[in-house]
């Protein structure tokens, strides 16, 4: 059988069907332009059946049954105990079965044009998409290709981990069963997430950190999960390292860590970090790193290479370009991406000043953030040390979330904190975060200071309804006083 082999031109290739290249093409559409998809796997990416739905359907289910079982007459009404198999059935509805024929069907209706394969820049403005079966699609864009390809699991160079069959977010996000003991190497999100996931499910985790826990955000966030987990069971190990992985003929996986800990675990998941899908990508063919993040400027065109970017025809957006690993930053870098390749291609100059319509100001100043552990952990903007580190003149209030009148009202013995950080010269918030149970839905009102820049004086008249949650402002800024 002989291979066939296609041409198609459009104004502009997106490499990678995930969440961020489905909304740059959207725009780009929008904008008047023709786009295509090149995807080599599901359209729809890491995030729909690997990452964020299926995780958070793993986690729903057990965040209900605490919130439940946090108020003496709800809890009395609880009699069972949480169905493995029945939350497996409701992620794999989120994880749509790991059938992309809906957001075949959103392209469709779009104008999107897909082109099924594995995707290659072989030249300036040309991407070749070849099928499994050796079929492939030369593509040609008028006007630009954007790198939409995302980030997988980093398997890191732990002795006899790579043969030890680990599992990676996708065999925890797609499990079909709930191990014994789950080892888990990795405190960042991924590792909390998924560890606070199988403790409710039934594993007995055990978790191994280079670092504290979530190292990423406010070390109190990291504490009040670090103490959950060990009070449903789960045993940390943080400030180790894992250093030999082995799984033996009975099908145990035995973990040596740095402080000679031995460790027995029926699985292994990693969770240590991120590598971009870059490695088969071509960028040889235009003087790029092959396996590298794409470094990018403020238009989101890739920078660097062998000259042949110079007319800034190749833009990188979403996990991609490195600058904030989340489904909601890489879809906000692609609205603004689409538009300005639609901008450009009518000749007109980008808006790309700050808070500009084509600029991803978001992604250095206000970078949002739920992490969905037991309990969650909400965070925008600057911790107290990254303002620091930024040369903020730095203010940091602190307040106790379980003692507002919303926090108790919720649930007995409602446990949590927050703080905001303020830069002290603008009397403007740069930085919020939160820890404790139902918080992710507060983060917006955060998010709208912090971007907004709104002032500390004007922040007063936002009156948070009483008795909710929301009263923490009140206190923040009472604890940050008037005359600051
Ligand atoms: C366990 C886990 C949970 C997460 N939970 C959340 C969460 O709750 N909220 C959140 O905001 N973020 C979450 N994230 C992060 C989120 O998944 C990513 O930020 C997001 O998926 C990035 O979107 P993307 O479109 O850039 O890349 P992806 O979603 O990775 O999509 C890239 C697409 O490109 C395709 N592709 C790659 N190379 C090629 C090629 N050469 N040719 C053709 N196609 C190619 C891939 O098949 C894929 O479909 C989570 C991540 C993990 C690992
Ligand atoms: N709810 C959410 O928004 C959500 C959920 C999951 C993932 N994500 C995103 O996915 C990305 C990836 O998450 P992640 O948790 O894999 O990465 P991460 O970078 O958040 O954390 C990795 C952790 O592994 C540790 N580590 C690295 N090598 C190690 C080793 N050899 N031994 C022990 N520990 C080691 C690091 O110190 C770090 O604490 C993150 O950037 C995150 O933003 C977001």
């Amino acid at each position: 059988m002989t291979s066939t082999s296609n041409e198609l031109t459009v104004d502009v290739i997106i490499i990678g069907g995930g969440p961020t290249g489905e909304n740059v093409a959207d725009r780009a559409v929008q904008g008047g332009l023709t786009a295509a998809i090149v995807e080599r796997e599901l359209v729809g990416g890491e995030c729909s059946y690997w990452a964020c739905m299926p995780t958070k359907a793993l986690l729903r289910d057990a965040a209900v049954l605490r919130a439940a079982r946090a108020l003496p007459a709800a809890g009395k009404a609880i009699t069972g105990t949480l169905d493995p198999s029945a939350v497996f059935t409701r992620r794999d509805q989120f994880a749509s079965s790991w059938d992309d024929s809906g957001q075949v069907e959103w392209l469709d209706s779009a104008g999107i044009t897909l082109v099924r394969g594995h995707g290659r820049i072989t030249g300036t403005r040309t991407v070749t998409a070849t099928t499994d079966d050796g079929a492939t699609t030369t593509l040609k864009a008028r006007h630009a290709v954007v790198v939409a390809t995302g980030s997988a699991a980093l398997i890191p160079p732990v002795s006899g981990l790579a043969d030890a069959n680990p599992w990676t977010n996708r065999e925890a996000a797609g499990a079909t069963s709930v191990p014994d003991r789950l080892a888990i190497i990795g405190g960042g999100v991924v590792g909390a997430e998924m560890a606070s996931a199988f403790t409710a499910l039934g594993s007995l985790v055990t978790l191994v950190s280079r670092t504290r826990l979530l190292p990423s955000v406010e070390e109190f966030a990291g504490e009040q999960v670090a103490d959950t987990l060990r009070e449903n069971g789960a045993t940390l190990h943080v400030d180790v390292d894992a250093v030999d992985v082995r799984r033996d003929d009975s099908g145990e996986v035995h973990l040596t860590l740095s402080d000679d800990t031995e460790v027995t675990a029926d699985e292994v998941l990693v969770a240590t970090g991120r590598v971009p899908n870059t490695k088969d990508l071509g960028l040889e063919h235009v003087g790029l790193e092959p396996g590298s993040w794409l470094e990018v400027d403020d238009a989101l065109a890739v920078v660097g290479g062998d000259g042949q970017l110079e007319s800034g025809w190749l833009y990188a957006a979403g996990d991609v370009n490195h600058r904030a690993l989340l489904t909601h930053h890489g879809k906000y870098q692609a609205r603004a991406l689409g538009d300005l390749i639609a901008a450009r291609a009518r000749g007109d100059e980008p808006d790309l000043s700050k808070w500009g319509r084509h600029a991803a100001t978001a992604d250095e100043q206000a970078v949002t953030q739920v992490i969905f552990t037991d309990p969650e952990v909400i965070a925008v903007g600057h911790t107290a040390e990254s303002a620091e580190a930024a040369g903020i003149e730095v203010g940091v209030v602190d307040f106790d979330l379980g003692s507002i009148a919303g926090a108790s009202l919720h649930a007995d013995g409602y446990t949590g904190h927050a703080r905001m950080v303020l830069d002290e010269e603008r009397k403007v918030l740069v930085g919020f975060t939160a820890v404790g149970p139902d918080t992710a839905e507060m983060l917006h009102a955060a998010t709208i200071a912090v971007v907004g820049e709104v002032p500390l004086d004007r922040l007063w008249h936002a009156v948070p309804a009483y008795p909710t949650m929301s009263e923490i402002w009140l206190r923040l800024l009472e604890t940050a006083g008037r005359d600051r």
